[in-house]
């Protein structure tokens, strides 16, 4: 794909992931300082002339600069942009969002950090050079999207001249997926490595390494076949050969693809895109491993390989089906073990450990914190399930220590691990900090039968576009509220394809024929409050939120999502009149979620009580911790103040005080403590030096306030302080999934508190 895109052939998505790329900052990546630099004795230590002790510590003893600097933290993912996932050779400069992707994706799983370099370096002999001379900046060096047969020669030199891990992703980090794939999908189809049938298509980086560790776990290099553009690599070939592919040779007259298909157990498809024609599979071995691995498209569409095969397992390297086969599952943590033992190398030992517990983990039952994070879902061992998903929170701990042992035991650790369960805990705390909350709630959104989410503001364009996102990813139903000319007229406007009828439904405000049952059940409801006829009707013909609220107790809708414009405590007062509180909840609450760059941290109550008492803000606990545990997260509640365990009396701190012992008694089990300050109910160290015996141990990620102007001004403060994203309001305590949004919601808030409800719904359907 190396021909210019045209402008006017880019889809939706193409247009979302150029906006994606470019705002609000350009790229995905920033430097950040770890120390903070704010008075002049900082500076003092920081640079000149502090900075000089360290620079001679090292120089005397260059292992310390571990620690000293960010050295033993950091990978080089290094490109000269030559075989760019499939797009083949777009050059350096082209294939920097693929490192600068690579860099978060390292940095959001394992929290490693990453320099992507981009080299214009197509010669082996001025690759070899310039990424040498790297070595004292890195900790490793993840090479990346280097085509074949360069790649091969340029490793092989690095490793011999480098003292760190020099490892080539597209090869090792591909083969070991491809390797735990294969293994189990033998498993389940009874076939033994030593006797199956392999054909390739691309027989490049990815492809040649991952037959090596399949040769290396038992598979027969007779019985593999590889094939690239110039066909079968067959004994006298002239064109495109090498010598990491004469293992492979065949002595043979077959000349194409087709011509070796016929009884392969596994296509490993490692090219380009729709090389597979859906009429070869046929001829394949029963129960065929199909892996189109190609990005990002692949060489079969998983649907068009399942017409033609049924019982075929197939993987490709997409999110967006399942068995996803993508180096994203090893090379984060494959360098978290190399490097948190200092590894000097990545050897054979350490991949054939990764491979190991990659494929022990899909075979494992769900644990309770897995099966947690994917809210009810129990993805078990099978053809769709091959291999773990990228997100499940159990592949940091698996792989890293795995990875670390092997490094230990084969001689290769600088810093080997002396108590590899301390180790474990460590990267645990990581797991619950990394901030992959919303993945298993779409995940479990899309699979929930609850999809109904009626919309107050079906006018709004965020809401339009969230309806969007919402119906391509399966993620919900729309009802949208509005006058359907005003929608035409603004999805026109907007570019937007979902359309009434096929996509979403509409309540016409003005004019909708259950108006007189609206007007009869609000009556019903709250004819005893003091609503009159009269009332009702203006009501239901004016305000949408009243509307959203009627079809949501009616059971027309299994969630609603209202307040994008207008005063929040107007749009509560008709949730609370309307719909009510759950049994036994007195009031309702908000509870708010800030995805920062250091992790999760939730907030309550931020939008409804204004001054809540004591058992109220025991409540309101009580349920934050309740919602929260629906994230896969375990909350630990610090019941926040100006006074640290005592340190002062006033009525908002005995308030405190008060609520953490109802709390104490009322939910046991629950981590929470108060009251006390931020800074103690964040920090562990803190806490400790002023009550060591606090019943919250760790970081809170639940932080509980004393009234609605503290709690609001440091949700927002910390918000804009740190370019969080906010999840919520999420409303608590209502009888069925209600939510108040803000006026200052995105589309992209919309759509997680879409994703949400839906999930609350089915929740609440399935008791
Ligand atoms: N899912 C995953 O995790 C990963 C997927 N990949 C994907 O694998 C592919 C190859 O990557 P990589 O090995 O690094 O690149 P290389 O450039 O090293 O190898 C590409 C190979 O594919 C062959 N090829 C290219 N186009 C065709 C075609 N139309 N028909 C048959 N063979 C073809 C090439 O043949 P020739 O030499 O004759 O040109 C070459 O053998 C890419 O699509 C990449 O996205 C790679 C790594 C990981
Ligand atoms: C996934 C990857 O590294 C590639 O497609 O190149
Ligand atoms: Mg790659």
């Amino acid at each position: 794909m190396t021909k210019k895109q045209d402008k006017t052939e880019r889809s939706e998505f193409d247009e979302a992931a150029l906006f994606f790329h470019r705002y609000p900052s350009p790229g995905k990546l920033e430097i950040q300082a770890t120390k903070p630099l704010g008075n002049q004795r900082d500076l003092a230590l920081a640079y000149s002339p502090g900075v000089a002790v360290p620079c001679l510590a090292i120089h005397d003893d260059p292992a310390s600069a571990a620690d000293y600097t960010a050295r033993a933290n950091l990978v080089g993912v290094v490109s000269n942009g030559t075989a760019v996932l499939g797009l083949g050779n777009i050059g350096p400069l082209a294939s920097k969002p693929v490192m600068e992707g690579k860099a978060v994706l390292f940095k959001k799983f394992a929290g490693i950090d990453v320099f992507d370099i981009e080299i214009d370096a197509p010669e082996i002999e001025r690759m070899v050079e310039t990424i040498a001379a790297l070595e004292p900046t890195f900790g490793g060096i993840n090479l990346e999207d280097i085509k074949a047969p360069e790649c091969f020669e340029v490793e092989e030199r690095l490793k011999k001249r480098m003292a760190i891990p020099v490892f080539h992703d597209d090869q090792h980090g591909t083969a070991i997926i491809v390797a735990a794939a294969v293994l189990n999908a033998l498993e389940l189809a009874e076939k033994d490595i030593a006797a199956v049938k392999i054909v390739t298509s691309g027989a490049g980086a990815a492809a040649i390494a991952c037959l090596n560790l399949l040769v290396s776990l038992g598979a027969k290099p007779d019985n593999i076949w590889i094939t690239d553009r110039h066909g079968v690599a067959y004994i006298g070939r002239v064109e495109e050969m090498d010598r990491w592919k004469e293992p492979y040779l065949k002595d043979t007259d077959a000349r194409a693809l087709a011509d070796v298909i016929g009884g392969a157990d596994v296509f490993l498809g490692l090219s380009a895109a729709g090389v597979l024609k859906p009429e070869l599979l046929a001829e394949m071995a029963e129960r065929p491993l199909i892996l189109a691995l190609a990005n990002p498209v692949p060489e079969i569409m998983p649907q068009v390989a399942r017409e033609a095969r049924p019982d075929a397992m197939i993987c490709t390297g997409r999110s967006d089906f399942p068995n996803q086969v993508n180096n994203v599952l090893c090379f984060p943590y494959i360098f978290r073990g190399a490097l948190d033992v200092g590894a000097t190398a990545i050897n054979e030992d350490m991949k054939m450990a990764a491979v190991q517990a990659i494929a022990a983990l899909a075979r494992e039952e769900p644990s309770d914190v897995a099966a947690r994070a994917y809210s009810g879902e129990t993805p078990t061992f099978g053809p769709d399930f091959l291999i773990p998903s990228p997100f499940d929170p159990r592949l940091i701990l698996r792989i890293a220590p795995a990875v670390a042992k092997a490094a230990c035991e084969t001689g290769v650790a600088a810093r080997p691990i002396a108590d590899l369960d301390a180790y474990i805990d460590r990267l645990n705390r990581f797991v619950f900090r990394s901030g992959l909350v919303m993945k298993p709630v779409f995940s479990a959104a899309r699979r929930a039968t609850a999809k109904r989410v009626i919309y107050a503001d079906g006018e709004d364009e965020r809401v339009l576009r969230a309806a969007q996102v919402v119906v391509e990813e399966g993620i919900a139903e729309p009802i949208l509220i509005g006058r359907p000319h005003v929608i035409e007229v603004r999805l026109r406007r907007h570019g937007l394809r979902i359309r009434p009828g096929a996509d979403f439904d509409l309540v016409n405000p003005e004019d909708d024929p259950r108006y007189r049952d609206y007007v009869e059940m609000l009556i019903g409801v709250a004819g005893r409050r003091g609503i009159t006829q009269e009332a009702a009707r203006t009501m239901v013909r004016t305000n949408t939120t009243v509307i959203a609220a009627l079809a949501l107790i009616r059971g027309e809708a299994d969630a609603m999502i209202c307040g994008l414009e207008g005063r929040f405590e107007r749009h509560l007062r008709n949730v609370d009149l309307i719909v009510g509180h759950k049994p036994g909840v007195r009031d309702l609450s908000a509870l708010s979620m800030l995805i920062m760059q250091r992790g999760v941290t939730f907030f309550t109550d931020t939008y409804v009580s204004v001054e809540p008492s004591a058992e109220e803000i025991a409540e309101m606990t009580v349920l934050a911790a309740a919602e929260i545990r629906r994230f896969g997260i375990e909350p630990k509640a610090a019941l926040l103040s100006l006074s640290n365990f005592g340190s002062r009396d006033t009525a908002s701190t005995l308030k405190m005080r008060k609520a953490a012992s109802l709390i104490a008694a009322l939910a046991p089990e629950l981590e929470a403590d108060g009251e006390m300050h931020g800074d103690s109910a964040l920090s562990e160290m803190l806490r400790q030096r002023v009550y060591p015996h606090s019943r919250l141990k760790g970081e809170a990620n639940l932080l509980v306030f004393p009234d609605l102007d503290a709690a609001n001004i440091a949700l927002t403060t910390i918000k804009q302080l740190t370019d969080a994203l906010h999840v919520g309001p999420i409303l608590l305590g209502a009888a069925r999934p209600a939510h108040i949004l803000t006026p200052s919601v995105t589309s992209r808030g919309v759509v997680n508190m879409t994703a949400l409800s839906v999930v609350e719904a089915s929740q609440t359907a399935d008791g």
